[in-house]
């Protein structure tokens, strides 16, 4: 884990300005950092000799005033880069998973759960306090040092020699204890999933008498131990730092010391390099007080960007036709990565416009995987599909999809109405239509203006099934879809339900591909292909 990702700087603009300003604040501030050295030591030195202060005290109460000002500013700047850079991002994040382009399976659900929630927030400490401290200690020593040399190149490289040895402990502290700080994010992101899920199948965990504190506990202590870990190192660390930095400040003094008394060297530049060696070492300590903020916020962009890197659909090209164009797929196959057999394997199959057709098969076959592929959803790992000639991945994928009705095996619901609902697929469409395409997907027994809850928690799974029918019926009907896909969208329906939703179906002008267990729907198709595992034969 870097402590800064190449991939932040070139994707972020907050970032970047950022970077740019606090370098130019904190050039200044090293300016400001020589000048009161140079000041105090002049002060001193003048009342020791007796000579008059005014002007210096003055000078010095500037360098504080300009010190103080560009302390605030740097804060301020950085306060907000957090906020800019996390809104971006979180921004970014949200619209990279709706983007039509994404391919293959969908993110792992516990790197987003856990980003989207105490993953943002580490940015706060990472860029507001440890990217700025990254770029004060890239900048601050080389300048103090290179003004001591001019003063006293002794003790220029007594800190030119002691500095890098805290820089390298730090590397290496940050070295060893990589492994520790995977396991701490992921032992986060093990809590966060585990909490949402344990919200999300609350009903199910009461009926079942299934009380979660221990499993929540067990989780979450895990997660206390490893923070209680990090920590342990993030003191150690400061430790080290503090040690070696005083250390070397005492060797300056000394050696700076022993030269006064001898009377080789006089009581200002003394004074100046006295007060110039700590400041050397002061941005490298405050970065080892920031470990444990710098760790967290690294990981959480690592994630954010590991999520953000994918693969995109690169088509572009206007979509043909689904009205006269046929759909070809030539030795298909889809191998998920993390399976050792294929999920889907079909050798040659044509779907010609304005066809019937039911895909049957054993479970687990890959019926479902077939919709993925053809809605553009998954990139087969070998095979082509073409339309009307053309390789799918060449098109461009919202015109694609405009051209597709589907519904999948577990429809997704707003929250809203039943109206708002079914209105997902054809905003235009007038409440005429909404009420004839549920009416006509067996849910005449639902009125327009009954509100559904969050993610349809309050709506059964057959109502939940005639809604996304009536979805599809209302994308063909008034939104010219030409291809409906639809994933057994007839279980759980009574008979007569069923009769009414395949009827419909059957008097679409489309072409019509239905994944189905059920005899009727089975029959109602004008041809069934059997999906097999691992190889597809055409019935
Ligand atoms: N994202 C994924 N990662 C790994 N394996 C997957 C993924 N999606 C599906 N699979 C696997 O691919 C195979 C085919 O799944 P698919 O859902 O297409 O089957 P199906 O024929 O629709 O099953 P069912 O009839 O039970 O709905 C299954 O063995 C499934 O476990």
């Amino acid at each position: 884990m870097k402590p800064l990702d190449p991939r932040l700087v070139g994707r972020s603009h907050g970032v970047r300005s950022l970077l740019v300003l606090t370098a130019g604040l904190g050039l200044a501030s090293a300016g400001t950092v020589i000048a009161q050295a140079v000041v105090i030591a002049t002060l001193v030195d003048q009342l020791f000799s007796s000579r008059p202060l005014t002007h210096t005290a003055w000078a010095l109460a500037g360098v504080f005033l300009v010190r103080g000002l560009l302390h605030w500013a740097n804060s301020s700047v950085s306060e907000r880069a957090a906020v800019t850079v996390k809104a971006e991002l979180r921004h970014e994040l949200a619209n990279d998973l709706l983007d039509a382009r994404r391919l293959g399976p969908a993110p792992d659900p516990a790197a987003v759960t856990a980003i989207m929630g105490p993953g943002f927030d580490a940015f706060d400490g990472y860029v507001s306090r440890f990217l700025p401290q990254l770029v004060l200690v890239c900048l601050v020593p080389p300048v103090v040092i290179a003004t001591m040399f001019f003063v006293d190149p002794a003790s220029a490289a007594i800190v030119a020699i002691t500095l890098p040895l805290s820089v390298a402990f730090m590397v290496l502290i940050g070295l060893m204890t990589r492994d520790k700080l995977s396991r701490r994010w992921e032992s986060l992101e093990r809590l966060s999933l585990h909490f949402a899920q344990v919200l999300d199948g609350l009903v199910v965990l009461k009926l079942f008498g299934r009380r979660q504190e221990r499993n929540l506990t067990a989780v979450g202590q895990r997660h206390r131990d490893e923070t209680m870990r990090s920590l342990r190192l993030a003191f150690l660390s400061s430790l080290v730092l503090e040690l070696v930095a005083t250390l070397s400040v005492a060797l300056v003094a000394v050696s700076v010391g022993l030269r006064v008394v001898d009377g080789g060297m006089d009581l200002r530049p003394a004074l100046i390099v006295l007060l110039l060696a700590p400041e050397a070492y002061l941005p490298v300590r405050q970065l080892g007080m920031m470990f444990h903020d710098s760790t967290e916020g690294a990981a959480a962009v690592t994630v954010a960007l590991d999520l953000l890197d994918h693969d995109r659909q690169t088509g572009g090209q206007n979509a043909p036709s689904l009205r006269t164009s046929t759909i070809r797929l030539s030795n298909v196959s889809v191998q998920h990565p993390s399976r050792s057999t294929p999920s889907l394997v079909i050798d040659e199959l044509e779907i010609h416009p304005g066809e019937y057709v039911a895909v049957v098969g054993p479970t687990g076959c890959g019926k479902s995987t077939l919709l993925d592929v053809m809605l553009s959803f998954i990139v087969p790992t070998a095979g082509h599909i073409t339309v009307a000639g053309t390789d799918l991945r060449e098109i461009d994928p919202d015109q694609w999809r405009h051209q597709i009705a589907w519904v999948p095996q577990v429809p997704g619901l707003i929250a809203g109405t039943i109206s708002d609902n079914v209105r997902l697929a054809c905003a235009v469409a007038s409440d005429v239509n909404v009420r004839q395409a549920l009416d006509d997907a067996g849910a005449a027994d639902l009125p327009l203006s009954r509100t559904v809850s969050e993610a349809g928690s309050d709506v059964s799974a057959g109502e939940r099934r005639r809604i996304a029918v009536a979805r599809a019926l209302l994308r063909v009907r008034v939104g010219g879809a030409q291809l409906v896909l639809l994933d057994e969208p007839t279980a759980g329906l009574d008979d007569d339900r069923e009769a009414s939703v395949l009827a419909s179906l059957a008097a679409l002008d489309a072409t019509v591909v239905v994944v189905a267990h059920r005899q009727a729907t089975i029959s109602a198709a004008t041809r069934v292909i059997r999906v097999q595992t691992p190889t597809a034969v055409i019935a």
